[in-house]
């Protein structure tokens, strides 16, 4: 099955978590897309009184346009459900996100948000987190010198530039940097070490965060909770 077709599943069906007069997180990338077309289906059909706090310019865009209420994160006392997407996630829900270059808000968001559910593809499903590169966000001052430590330390980095050879560049104005890892072995340790560094806004692990996995497969979505 399409690998599309299974992000669409899991994104369609994440939406039944809503409730009326939720405060609601949206996260970002291409599985967001199908969430929140099928939520604006939902607010629409149901008159739902949402307010919406989005994770990137992307996304409330989008939101905007499909008529979905959008607030700032700093304008809500609290946030009741997140719905994002993923990169990887292992068994024990601890996960990697950042391949749309949106983790940073997204943990700002995330981690002021009740309950958090991620939807992905059965692909991302994995036993070890670390095979999708690992995106840490750094400030372009001084990001080579931080570029210096991660190669010091094995951290294979390499910076995220565009088709024509500029920085991608995050909402804040950030540069990426992919750490190639293959597998995470201890992500806490590497959460601490990473988060130590000077230079380093926020790092794509997304450790003790995610409270259900709705997961697209060929046979149906499946859904994972925490334990
Ligand atoms: O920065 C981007 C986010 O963390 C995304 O949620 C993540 O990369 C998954 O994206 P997609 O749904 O496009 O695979």
């Amino acid at each position: 099955m399409d690998k599309n077709a299974m992000k669409k599943m899991a994104a369609e069906r994440s939406v039944d978590f809503v409730e009326d007069n939720m405060i609601l997180g949206l996260g970002t990338g291409s599985t967001v897309v199908y969430m929140v077309e099928a939520l604006a289906k939902r607010v629409q059909a149901e008159h739902l009184n949402l307010t919406c706090v989005c994770t990137s310019i992307r996304t409330e865009e989008q939101a905007k346009s499909l008529g979905i209420p959008v607030k700032a994160l700093n304008d809500v006392d609290h946030i009741d459900l997140t719905i994002d997407g993923a990169d990887e996630v292992d068994a024990n829900f601890q996960g990697i996100k950042g391949g749309g270059a949106a983790h940073l808000f997204e943990k700002l968001v995330a981690t002021t948000s009740t309950r958090n559910i991620w939807i992905v593809d059965q692909e991302k499903v994995v036993d070890t987190i670390g095979r999708f590169p690992l995106p840490v966000e750094v400030i372009p001052f001084g990001s080579q010198q931080v570029f210096n430590k991660m190669a010091k330390e094995g951290l294979n980095p390499e910076f995220r530039m565009t088709a024509d050879g500029q920085h991608v560049l995050t909402d804040s104005k950030n540069y990426v940097i992919d750490l190639h890892l293959n597998q995470v072995q201890h992500p806490h340790l590497l959460a601490s070490w990473l988060s130590e560094q000077v230079g380093v806004v926020e790092h794509g692990l997304f450790l003790d965060i995610v409270d259900q996995v709705v997961v697209g497969a060929p046979d149906g979505v499946k859904i994972l909770t925490a334990k």
